[in-house]
């Protein structure tokens, strides 16, 4: 079968990385696509610091196309001056030189399989470390307009699939060539009318080949579509969030019907791939007897005619499977180079996004912040269109610099023509919803402000931009007199801890989840930390204290504990500004106390933002800011805006009043749970 390899038959309809399932992979992305030069140019550049190995692969291919072909010549002169002749040295000179020559291919071959999974490895890793620092420099918007399962993906699969392209696209490219080359060669100079006969077969393996590689395609297209509509399935229903929503809603038989359905379709479309592979094999293997049918007809006649040997007609059938191989896989070829250069087009979107927040260039010295914040006529508005076409370009798989690159760029320029005209210019303003607008806030070192205001005011986006998650579109935002869009990112986000209200930890140990705000933290220190915030005590009783792995998002930790825990991770950190998102769940009267007492440490000595939905916190601030519509209704203290301002009235008397009411029936475990 070895003239089949590359058709899809010998792998199966499976595939395991690197084998089949990659190939088809490969065949799913040529769908729909284009050639564009300029990507396949661009992904040949990323091979240009492996030119060495690449020259080396090129001369081997070639010393192993002639060795391929080499035999069959031999075997003509053992038959025909050996054999016919009676004359034995030549027939122990050239079966000594068959030998060599398979001992010598052999070698080849390993050494071009080494050097091109060298190349092929080199240009992953380079790719991998390349769109993992990209990611790196994205903002949080970024993550939270798209899929991490896709970013995953691009990382992973696609990069993975390079591999083909050096295998397949490449060297197959080069290596089919020179086979065809040197066969067609060897056959013309030994017999033309031969020659001829044996290539007016090739189109019986080439044209059934395509059509059925056609409607394989597309039942593997269909396979692939129920293959991730089960993963999704599988990763969403046992995911923890996932398992709790479908038992709250008692969803289990109703999930186990979808994913047997999907299952049962899978089945038969496996099933129906298969045959049609059989069927395509048969075919095959019934034109491969064809093609040497009539090579020992024509080429007996010649024989008895005197016009050439036997040993002509026995190289010719042994040349014949070096044809129509390489040829059936040239023919095909176009599918690689096209899911070569949608692969590429993948990667390249993701590689080929602008991070909306660029980093500056200004340090800050050690110890030197006040904490004083102030944010001067800033406007915000999230651009859904600009985040749509970037979304859809990046699943069309954009090309470089043309639809992600222009989606991006529409992304900023809508932002500078905000920034340029301003929340009030008529024209920007008919068509932007501004989730913040002509903010002015000041405060002062070691100062505690408090955020209120209804759900959708605004208050987390105004957060957000403290450490520069997004930017404003207009307005700017300075720390001690800096504006912050000067400062690097990461001597501006070091001056600063986030508490979250559902923090996240990584699965991991309790101190390594620690350590991530300080790498050099020593267990006292750790634990000083902890006790600060109310939460040693709870890891002590851990089966293995702070080396206990808190689990999936830590959803070990009650959502009580997960606070504290992260309230003792930036208390470790020890930033002169705090941001804290105050979680809205009622706690009952001790856990409140203790998150009291843990939030008091926090606050003491720092510069505040606190986004308050306790009464107590409401009550300890300096000032309080009611936002509504993004914009600040009102600033002063508690008593000041009871008097004066009616919405704060009413956010009072609905929420904070009733709210802080602890609810004695609800213990910290269970309330920890309530957010999914
Ligand atoms: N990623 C996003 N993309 C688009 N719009 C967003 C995004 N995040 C928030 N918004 C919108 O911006 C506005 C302000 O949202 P924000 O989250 O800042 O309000 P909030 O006051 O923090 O609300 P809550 O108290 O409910 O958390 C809302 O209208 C919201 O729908």
């Amino acid at each position: 079968m070895q003239e089949f390899r590359g058709l899809g038959l010998g792998a199966g309809s499976g595939g395991g990385p690197g084998g089949g399932g990659n190939r088809w992979r490969m065949r799913e992305l040529a769908q729909n696509e284009h050639f564009d030069w300029a990507v396949f140019r661009r992904a040949l550049r990323a091979f240009i610091p492996y030119w060495p190995y690449t020259i080396i692969v090129t001369v081997v291919i070639l010393a192993s196309s002639l060795g391929g072909v080499l035999p069959a010549w031999l075997t003509q002169r053992i038959i025909d001056d050996g054999i016919q002749q009676h004359r034995m040295s030549i027939i122990v000179k050239y079966t000594l030189a068959l030998i060599l020559i398979s001992i010598g291919t052999g070698l080849l071959g390993v050494l071009q399989t080494w050097l091109s999974n060298l190349i092929a490895q080199n240009v992953m890793a380079d790719y991998r470390i390349a769109l993992f620092r990209h990611l790196q420099r994205q903002t949080v918007g970024f993550f939270a307009s798209r899929q991490a399962g896709d970013l995953v993906s691009r990382v992973t699969n696609d990069v993975t699939a390079i591999q083909s392209v050096v295998t397949t696209t490449l060297v197959g490219f080069v290596s089919n060539l020179l086979n065809i080359v040197a066969t067609l060669f060897l056959m013309f100079s030994m017999n033309w009318r031969l020659a001829i006969l044996a290539v007016i077969v090739v189109p019986g393996f080439v044209i059934p080949t395509q059509r059925v590689g056609k409607s394989r395609q597309k039942l593997q297209g269909q396979i692939q579509n129920y293959l991730s509509k089960m993963t999704v399935q599988l990763s969403e229903s046992l995911g923890v969030s996932g398992a709790l929503l479908i038992r709250i809603f008692n969803r289990q038989g109703a999930e186990e019907k979808e994913f047997a359905e999907s299952n049962r379709t899978l089945r038969d479309l496996q099933v129906r791939q298969a045959l049609i592979g059989r069927w395509l094999f048969m075919w095959l293997n019934m034109f491969s007897s064809i093609g040497p049918a009539l090579l020992w007809m024509y080429g007996g006649w010649l024989v008895l005619r005197g016009e050439i040997g036997l040993g002509v007609i026995v190289a010719f059938t042994a040349l014949l499977s070096r044809l129509y191989g390489p040829l059936s896989q040239l023919a095909q070829l176009h599918v690689s180079i096209l899911s070569s250069v949608a692969l590429f087009r993948r990667i390249y979107a993701i590689m080929d996004e602008v991070p909306e927040v660029q980093d500056g260039t200004q340090t800050i010295p050690d110890n030197s912040v006040e904490g004083r914040l102030r944010l001067e006529h800033v406007s915000f508005a999230y651009l859904p269109d600009s985040r749509e076409a970037q979304r859809s370009a990046g699943a069309a798989g954009g090309s470089p610099g043309s639809a992600a690159a222009k989606a991006t760029g529409g992304m900023i320029a809508t932002a500078a023509a905000h920034a340029a005209a301003g929340p009030h210019e008529p024209s920007v303003r008919a068509e932007t919803r501004w989730a913040l607008q002509d903010i002015d806030l000041a405060i002062e070192p070691g100062q505690t402000v408090a955020l209120v205001g209804p759900s959708g005011a605004g208050k987390t986006t105004l957060l957000n931009l403290i450490p520069r998650f997004s930017d404003p579109a207009a307005g700017r935002v300075y720390l001690d007199g800096m504006d912050t869009q000067s400062l690097t990112l990461h001597a501006l986000r070091a001056q600063m801890g986030l508490v979250p209200q559902d923090p996240f930890f990584f699965h991991d140990t309790v101190a390594n989840n620690l350590r991530l705000a300080k790498e050099t933290a020593t267990d006292a220190e750790m634990e000083a930390a902890c006790r600060a915030a109310q939460i040693h005590d709870t890891i002590a009783a851990l089966p293995d204290g702070y080396d206990t792995v808190v689990g999936e998002r830590g959803y070990r930790l009650s959502g009580g504990e997960r606070q504290r825990l992260a309230i003792a991770r930036v208390l470790l950190q020890g930033p002169k500004i705090v941001l804290l998102d105050e979680a809205t769940s009622a706690l009952d009267t001790v856990i409140e106390r203790k998150i009291q007492d843990a939030l008091a440490v926090l606050l003491e000595g720092r510069t505040a933002l606190v986004i308050a939905h306790r009464l107590s916190t409401i009550l300890k601030a300096d000032k309080i800011v009611v936002m509504q519509k993004g914009r600040i209704a009102a600033v002063g203290t508690h008593a000041e805006l009871v008097e004066s301002d009616p919405l704060y009235k009413e956010l009072y008397e609905t929420q904070f009043h009733i709210e802080n009411e602890p609810h004695p029936g609800i213990s910290e475990r269970e309330s920890g749970h309530t957010d999914v």
